[in-house]
């Protein structure tokens, strides 16, 4: 392990799913613990705290009452909780690892690193661009919002969880794997000039040279890196338990290499996975996989 990354990490398990609108993510935080997440980082060498789920209240029935922007209420108040926890656990010095859950728990995520650091570089792995807003979202899920809210774009309840000012910058805002973008997403992220590797620069040129660029990017003036990891940028086929599958997507070493690069460059100062769907999963291979990239992410070589 590389002896300057911190050796405290802080799980933190956020069962949400209602930013997705559909059951079986709230059972990713149990099925990443099951697959043995705690036991494979104590072998790398941290110390573990687990802070255990941040439990969310199910509506009595799946009924909207706001359908563009759906479950705002829950939504909003699991996440002010998110933001404060992971706030503090990296005001302790802590190395702050959310298992999701819907991707709308990076919006409680990201304000909680932004508690701490001032200027902090993102990398997003997502299939999608999860840039919407409730003007340009297909669906009113809020799993497709949070990159919008993080960046200072969205309904106010959202942007004002965590009740700071601050925000990402653009400039330090990459997002890698990305296949299926809504056409508001398409033109949001050019207007704000953000780097997106796509599957096709991806092909083009290749895992290694992309993550050079993307850590430049994050890395530029900025006092941390947080990894919002959704599941369902790797391929189906190595990730068959996500809500939105996509195909062609990252293969298996692609992803593994994302990680292990990120690793050795000992940026990274917090990170989420997210997106895994058990309903949907096959004998636990997503949940596995989730594991597997974050021994990667933390440390693991392979010799
Ligand atoms: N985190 C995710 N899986 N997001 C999928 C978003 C899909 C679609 N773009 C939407 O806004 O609804
Ligand atoms: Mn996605
Ligand atoms: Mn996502």
């Amino acid at each position: 392990m590389n002896p300057t990354v911190n050796r405290q990490i802080s799980i933190i398990g956020v069962p949400l799913d209602l930013g997705a609108d559909r059951r079986g993510v709230d059972i990713g935080p149990s099925a990443i613990r099951y697959a043995g997440l705690r036991e494979r980082l104590q072998r790398i060498g941290y110390e573990i705290d687990d802070k255990g789920d941040i439990l969310a209240h199910r509506p009595d029935s799946w009924q909207v009452e706001e359908p563009a922007l759906k479950y705002l209420d829950e939504i909003e108040r699991v996440n002010s909780e998110l933001c404060r926890i992971v706030g503090e656990e990296l005001g302790k010095d802590r190395f702050p690892l959310v298992l999701g859950g819907d991707h709308s728990i990076a919006i409680g995520t990201i304000s909680g690193v932004l508690q701490h650091k001032k200027k902090p570089g993102v990398i997003w792995f997502d299939a999608h661009g999860d840039i919407n807003t409730m003007e340009t979202s297909p669906t009113g899920n809020i799993h497709g919002m949070p990159a919008a809210v993080s960046l200072g774009i969205g309904h106010e309840r959202l942007l004002a969880i965590g009740g700071s000012a601050v925000r990402l910058r653009p400039e330090n805002f990459v997002m890698i794997g990305i296949r299926d973008l809504d056409p508001g997403e398409k033109l949001l992220l050019k207007e704000l000039g953000i780097a997106v590797y796509t599957m096709h620069e991806i092909d083009i040129l290749g895992m290694a040279k992309v993550m050079q660029e993307a850590m430049s990017i994050v890395t530029k003036g900025t006092d941390g890196v947080h990894i919002s990891f959704d599941m369902d940028v790797v391929d189906p086929l190595h990730a068959p338990g996500v809500g939105t599958p996509v195909v062609g997507g990252l293969t298996y070493r692609e992803s593994h290499l994302a990680m292990e690069l990120l690793s050795a460059a000992n940026i990274v100062t917090s990170a989420e996975f997210v997106e895994v769907n058990t309903v949907l999963d096959h004998q636990n291979a997503t949940a596995k996989m989730a594991v597997a990239l974050m021994g990667s992410l933390l440390g693991e070589r392979l010799k």
